[in-house]
């Protein structure tokens, strides 16, 4: 496909004797909005991890922006900001200086630095040492350093984790934009509300075996208010 950002073709992970994803393949357009959804265990964090890179598929090939992770390894990087789940920063530096490394990492100016702080609403806050942040401001910080490099593809795992109903609303806002100025997000969630409010498509994951992929908008047609609650049973249900 011409404007495909991420091709992932016939990728399937197993380890110690599991298969903990079973062979999928999906594209992701520019400037589109994909939310992988499932319960615990199904398979989400796995999956991001082999697309950003740092797990290798067990088969199968993952191409962003035409470039595959592993045999254009540094190229492909530069693609891709993520923003894992669960990640700790190195407490004792606070918010500017944790920025500013992650800025150097990604050989990135202050001012931009200080800009993707802005975005995420923690300058006030930058002097703050990260141990003191609330789980939502270490989220926060963390969508941040994904944010530094302007990277075509934002990769990341549970985004909302942690945040209250204003920065929920205020990342739904800020990937809207981020849309329209033609980046493409693949993101993970639990929360069904969250990918209906936010994704332009949704893959419905159960067990590491994708269940369900389509258009939020159709799910929202077929099932109107119960919207991608309604569709996420639906599909379950077929499955067992
Ligand atoms: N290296 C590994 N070896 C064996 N099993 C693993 C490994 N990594 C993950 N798993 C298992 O693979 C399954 C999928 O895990 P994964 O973290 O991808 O799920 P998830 O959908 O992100 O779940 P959660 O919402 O709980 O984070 C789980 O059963 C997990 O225990």
């Amino acid at each position: 496909m011409g404007n495909a950002c991420l091709e992932v073709n016939h990728v399937s992970k197993k380890a110690g004797g599991k298969t903990l994803v079973e062979p999928l393949s999906f594209t992701l357009d520019t400037g589109r909005v994909l939310a992988l959804c499932g319960g615990n265990g199904a398979g989400k964090s796995t999956i991001l991890k082999m697309v950003v890179g740092i797990s290798r598929p067990t088969t199968g090939t993952i191409l962003v922006q035409g470039l595959d992770a592993h045999s254009q390894r540094a190229a492909y990087a530069k693609q891709i900001g993520y923003m894992p789940d669960d990640f700790q920063f190195s407490g004792g530096l606070n918010a500017w200086d944790t920025i500013r490394f992650y800025a150097g990492l990604r050989g990135v100016g202050e001012q931009r630095a200080a800009d993707v702080l802005e975005l995420v609403g923690l300058t006030e806050a930058k002097g703050k040492t990260v141990f003191r942040f609330s789980k939502g401001m270490r989220q926060r910080l963390l969508l941040a350093q994904a944010l530094l490099a302007q990277p075509a593809l934002l990769v990341l795992d549970e985004p909302t984790n942690g945040l209250d109903p204003y920065w929920m609303e205020s990342l739904s806002d800020l990937l809207t934009r981020l849309k329209a100025a033609g980046h493409s997000v693949l993101f993970s969630t639990h929360q069904l509300d969250v990918a209906e409010a936010v994704a332009d498509e949704a893959i419905f994951l159960n067990q590491g075996r994708v269940i369900q992929h389509g258009s939020v908008e159709s799910f929202k047609q077929q099932y109107g208010a119960a919207g991608l609650n309604a569709a996420f049973r639906a599909s379950l249900k077929r499955t067992e």
